[in-house]
């Protein structure tokens, strides 16, 4: 028995440059894992079948499921003969932003790698994990990159200044499809991610929290106006800076001061019940 931790991202910048011929967007994005975990426990089967159970009444349990088709994919890539049964004690909420599917699909890209003893390197599960979701090669790697194409290409960058996130989840799940679609791409508000970059290798808080900007969020917001009540209200609160992360609807504050965090999370908790407050990750060598 092995258990992996697969924890969420946030964007800290997402850019859309163009739409591609594909169906995909070219983003140029910032992400960093936090400390908000989804648990995967991995069993040895020897009658090669693959199994997944989750602790959520929501994600399903079949082919589905973004860790059966990452444990698929191992399995056939490298004719693997035993089989896993996965539990996904799931604590990340779902279609919100976080890339909960996409990490689990990581984290058993990284535990069956062991569970079977396969020995791949870290950059050839990064690249089988692309052919599950533009987020998983992220996930694989987790700390904070640049991520660039659709998603799938990952360079290392240095860890955020060490502070707290908020985060917010309204009761609705979004489409991160229909987001994109909805996205005109002749008028948008590009975040500055040279400037972000920069916030990074400077350990500069104030820098960082300047630097967010998700081209995503105007969409959502339109779609959902509770997405940019909640990002008010959390300003409203005393969080430094805020943003959606990814396609939404989650929104996250970042704070320094851990006095401030107890006010910003029961304000918040008043009028939503997804409320979660924890630390950044950060750096690469977290999942290990
Ligand atoms: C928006 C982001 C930001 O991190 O995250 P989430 O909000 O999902 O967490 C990602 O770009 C989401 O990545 P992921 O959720 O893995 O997307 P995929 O499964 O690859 O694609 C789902 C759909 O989103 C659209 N899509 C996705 C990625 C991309 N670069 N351009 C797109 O247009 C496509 O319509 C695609 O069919
Ligand atoms: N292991 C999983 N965890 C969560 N969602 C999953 C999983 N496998 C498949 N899904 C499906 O993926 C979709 C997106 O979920 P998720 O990855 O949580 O959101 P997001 O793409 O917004 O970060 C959901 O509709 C969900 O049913």
């Amino acid at each position: 028995m092995l258990y992996v931790k697969a924890p969420a991202k946030i964007n800290l910048t997402l850019d859309v440059l163009f739409k591609r011929p594909d169906q995909y967007h070219e983003v140029e994005m910032v992400m960093t894992t936090i400390d908000l975990a989804d648990r995967i426990e991995l069993d040895l089967r020897s009658d090669g079948k693959i199994l997944v159970y989750s602790s959520s009444g929501i994600v399903p349990e079949d082919e589905r499921n973004l860790a059966y088709q990452a444990a698929m994919l191992l399995k056939n890539t490298y004719q693997v003969d035993e089989g896993a049964t996965i539990t996904i004690h799931k604590e990340i909420p779902v279609a919100a932003g976080l890339a909960g599917g996409s990490s689990d699909a990581a984290a058993t890209l990284r535990g069956l790698n062991k569970l079977w003893n396969l020995n791949i390197s870290i950059d050839a599960l990064a690249e089988l994990g692309a052919k599950i979701g533009s987020d998983v090669p992220f996930c694989v790697y987790g700390g904070t990159a640049l991520a660039t194409g659709r998603g799938e290409k990952i360079k290392a960058l240095p860890a955020p200044p060490s502070c707290w996130v908020i985060l917010a989840k309204p009761k609705i799940g979004v489409s991160t499809a229909k987001i994109y679609a909805n996205l005109n791409l002749e008028n948008m508000q590009h975040p500055n991610t040279k400037q972000m970059i920069q916030a990074l290798e400077n350990n500069d808080y104030a820098l960082m929290c300047r630097s967010l900007g998700n081209v995503l969020e105007p969409v959502t917001c339109s779609l959902h106006p509770e997405v940019a009540f909640i990002k008010q209200q959390m300003l409203r609160f005393g969080v430094d800076a805020a943003l959606m992360s990814g396609s939404g609807p989650t929104v996250y504050g970042l704070v320094k001061n851990e006095y401030r965090i107890h006010r910003v999370y029961n304000g918040l908790k008043g009028f939503c019940d997804e409320v979660y407050a924890v630390r950044m990750l950060g750096k690469r060598n977290s999942l290990a």
